[in-house]
């Protein structure tokens, strides 16, 4: 394993990044956010090399099929993350001589790897020579079997064929809008739910109403638990989970009284920059949501999740430890759920919601809710809101929403969102 302070180049910054998510089961937003890998790179080549392990990981399924017939022992896993990629770049059209010479020296330049020089530049060749006919040739990539399972029980085989579709296709950059803005931005899709849509965003800081501070980046989807909630103007209303802020943008914007709340402090730094960037003001509290006291007109809670509905933008994450984790996240959910309960003031509502495809995390949670406390009623006129399709409702009375929903326009996030309220 490297140090990350000798990566050079793009493509040496791509095969770190692997290492350490395959290697590692590091999270790529913490390798890039919080340990500052490629720190070194100017941000051209980081955004290169994040956007080459993306591809790879996505395309894993593939590359390692491709690559199988022509390894007669798995290499290092450094070796691999090369081939790995040089795979990706020439089954997406890349010129062989350039990737070929540009793996062959990188795997040449590490003393511990150099012996395997010959061997990289046999088999890309023999990639190269297949190209992207073989690559387009193979089946979707599946998710590894922990998620697979479940979520075909939960959903059906053919419905988890989509959502792998949706994963392998990756995902459009979608935006909010400040209610009041009136930013035009080029080549941009209205969806029917409201948010705006680029296939092809570029630099995000370099879009027109970055600097105005007139939109956020959103998905569709995870824009409508604060839509749900209809936060109006002067109510108050605690965020119990805010950072990084996306939600509590939305509050805000809609003139309600906002307290954000998260426990992490890293994380509400980044919210606060983006109320600044925003021009939006939000009450910003670090704490744990299961012991802050208080009444509100309404309470959103976007609690932490196992974040499977994210993956077409985070394609590392089947590959980290989450699976062990979503217990103690549903037993965690729960927890908050009661205790946001009881900071709703009768007649008040909450907005459950968690950006996961796993029904323990979300159907079951409000359905064991609505059984536990007499006073909860699932509001289910509240979701009635333009672009919601009614196939996306649940019997228990909350919203189901899917990557592989919308496929003609490029998918959604996975997220399922309740809104729920209290007996006055
Ligand atoms: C799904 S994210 C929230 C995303 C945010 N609502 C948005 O729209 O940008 C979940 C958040 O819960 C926070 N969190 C985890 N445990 C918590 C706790 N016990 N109390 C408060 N926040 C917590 C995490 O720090 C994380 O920021």
């Amino acid at each position: 394993m490297k140090d990350n302070k000798t990566i050079t180049g793009a493509r040496a910054g791509a095969i770190y990044l692997l290492d350490q998510v395959l290697g590692e089961q590091h999270r790529l937003m913490s390798e890039l956010q919080g340990f500052g890998a490629l720190d070194g790179l100017d941000p051209a080549d980081r955004a290169r090399a994040n956007r080459l392990a993306l591809d790879t990981l996505r395309g894993l399924e593939r590359a390692d099929r491709m690559l199988a017939k022509y390894l007669r022992k798995p290499p290092p896993l450094t070796v691999k993350n090369a081939l790995r990629v040089g795979t990706v770049e020439l089954c997406a059209g890349e010129a062989a001589h350039g990737v070929v010479n540009a793996m062959v020296g990188l795997v040449g330049a590490d003393r511990a790897t150099a012996g395997l020089k010959g061997l990289v530049n046999a088999v890309l060749r023999k990639i190269a020579a297949e190209g992207p006919e073989a690559w387009n040739a193979l089946r979707v990539p599946r998710l590894p079997d922990w998620l697979r399972g479940p979520l075909i029980d939960a959903w059906g085989t053919p419905a988890v064929n989509a959502m792998e579709a949706a994963h392998f296709a990756g995902a459009p950059l979608d935006l909010t809008l400040k209610p009041a803005a009136t930013v035009e931005i080029p080549g941009a899709e209205l969806l029917p739910t409201g948010s705006l849509r680029l296939a092809q965003p570029g630099q995000i800081t370099a879009l027109p109403g970055y600097d105005s501070g007139d939109w956020w980046v959103q998905d569709a989807a995870a824009a409508l638990p604060a839509r749900i909630l209809d936060a109006q103007p002067g109510e108050r209303v605690l965020d119990l989970c805010a950072a990084p802020g996306g939600k509590t943008m939305q509050l805000a914007a809609a003139g309600a009284e906002v307290t954000a709340l998260d426990l992490s402090d890293q994380r509400l730094k980044r919210l606060q920059a983006n109320l600044v960037r925003t021009g939006l003001s939000a009450q910003v509290v670090v704490g744990d949501a299961l012991e802050h006291q208080g009444q509100y007109d309404a309470v959103l809670l976007d609690a932490p999740c196992s974040a499977t509905g994210t993956i077409r933008r985070h394609p590392d994450l089947p590959h980290a430890r989450v699976g062990d984790e979503i217990g103690g996240l549903i037993e965690l959910q729960s927890q908050m759920l009661a205790h946001a309960w009881t900071l709703v003031r009768p007649g008040g509502r909450l907005v459950y919601c968690t950006c996961s495809l796993i029904p323990d995390e979300g159907e079951v949670q409000v359905e064991e809710a609505l059984a536990a406390y007499p006073d909860m009623r699932a509001d289910r006129a509240a979701l009635g809101l333009p672009g919601v399709h009614p196939q996306w409702l649940t019997e228990e009375g909350g919203l189901r929403l899917r990557p592989d929903y919308w496929p003609e326009r490029g998918g959604m996030d996975g997220f399922y969102i309740a809104c729920l309220r209290k007996s006055g």
